[in-house]
């Protein structure tokens, strides 16, 4: 429901049934995660009650309204979804406005394609200082025509202060966007998730021949000559990982302070380490922290750690930490080999090294 409300165009608003909001809401009326509270009031389309009447359950799933004063302290929630906050409340005492509005990002995911993007653009909407779109507008890249007021219509609604943003991992690939991003924007700030280039070349594939199974091996369409052993860096899989060429385009336009790097494979084995150096980015206080993941040993991947009162923990979907199909061996050398020198100019590019081998 969540990811479907955020499609662009899309009218639909996630409102979990009465009866989980009851379950979830009231679990947490006691609870000391801000965080959470805000995620279940904003799902369960209770914002507006929780703003004009406090806590909107108790434990017993009964109403505990009471006066205008709630359990975290009037004030201590954000609106959601819904936009603007009731009347009385469009000002908070310090000034502040409470009216959400449609406004163009102020930070982008712009890559790369299978490097985790999904996983962090998840992990960063539990800050409540983000407003993210949950689908890939392609803004920049296919509907650039459709111009910036359609660009605006797409994103979630924000309150002063929140940062909007969106994820297309193929921005960074993509030869006209960093000019195109710059003319929105000088000040964006980009992010780019980065995975070992082989693995995520196998990543990529994995996904490409689910979709069309009838598609010639790896190990064919890697090389122009297997023989000779001359690879193919046209073909998408391998040319979108050399990310020295990429990254060298959108340096012509930004400068290396506004793009952050994040590495796809402390992603999976720190997420929390990951989250905390991109919420320093993004100028956000530290609210994503350790205590929001757990380690799922059956998906392999770190997950978001189950909300009081709620029955399912939150890993990501099906497409996301999937079985790789399995290459030659002597073909994952011979990419390595291939990769070397252009990993090392990304790492000079980069000011780290991402140890991939
Ligand atoms: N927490 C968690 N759960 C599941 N998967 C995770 C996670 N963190 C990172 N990853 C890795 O994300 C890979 C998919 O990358 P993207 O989300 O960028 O893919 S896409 O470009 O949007 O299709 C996906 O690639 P595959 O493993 O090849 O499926 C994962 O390795």
């Amino acid at each position: 429901e969540r990811e479907r409300s955020q499609q662009p165009g899309s009218d639909i608003k996630a409102v979990f049934s009465v009866a989980r909001c009851r379950g979830l809401v009231s679990g947490l009326q006691h609870s000391v995660d801000v965080t959470q509270k805000i995620e279940a009031l904003t799902w369960c389309g209770l914002v507006h009650e929780f703003l004009v009447s406090g806590w909107p359950y108790d434990r017993n799933g009964t109403s505990v309204y009471k006066d205008g004063v709630s359990a975290a302290g009037e004030g201590a929630l954000y609106p959601g979804e819904t936009g603007t906050g009731p009347p009385g409340l469009d000002t908070n005492s310090s000034g502040k406005d409470w009216t959400a509005t449609r406004r163009l990002p102020q930070a982008l995911i712009i890559g790369v394609k299978k490097g985790g993007t999904r996983a962090l653009l998840e992990f960063l909407r539990l800050h409540p200082d983000i407003r993210a779109l949950g689908s890939e507008p392609h803004f920049f890249d296919r509907h650039y025509a459709r111009g910036l007021d359609w660009y605006r219509s797409m994103m979630p609604k924000a309150l002063d202060g929140q940062i909007v943003m969106e994820k297309t991992p193929r921005y960074f690939v993509t030869v006209e966007t960093p000019a195109r991003v710059h003319a929105m924007s000088q000040d964006v700030k980009l992010i780019v998730v980065v995975r070992d280039p082989v693995t995520r070349a196998i990543s990529d594939y994995t996904q490409i021949i689910s979709k069309t199974p009838d598609i010639p091996p790896f190990e064919s369409l890697a090389f122009k000559n297997r023989t000779t052993g001359q690879i193919d860096s046209l073909w998408s899989p391998l040319w979108i990982g050399l990310y020295a060429q990429h990254l060298e385009r959108w340096l012509a336009w930004f400068p290396r302070t506004q793009i952050h790097l994040v590495s796809g494979e402390r992603l999976i084995s720190d997420p929390a380490g990951e989250l905390g150096k991109v919420q320093d980015f993004l100028g956000l206080q530290r609210i994503v922290t350790d205590k929001h993941f757990y380690f799922n040993k059956t998906k392999g991947f770190p997950c978001l750690k189950k909300p009081e009162g709620s029955s399912k923990p939150h890993c990501l979907g099906k497409t996301k930490g999937r079985t790789h199909a399995s290459i030659d061996p002597e073909v994952m050398q011979r990419l390595r080999d291939f990769y070397k020198p252009h990993n090392q100019r990304f790492y000079q590019m980069a000011g780290q090294d991402f140890g991939w081998q």
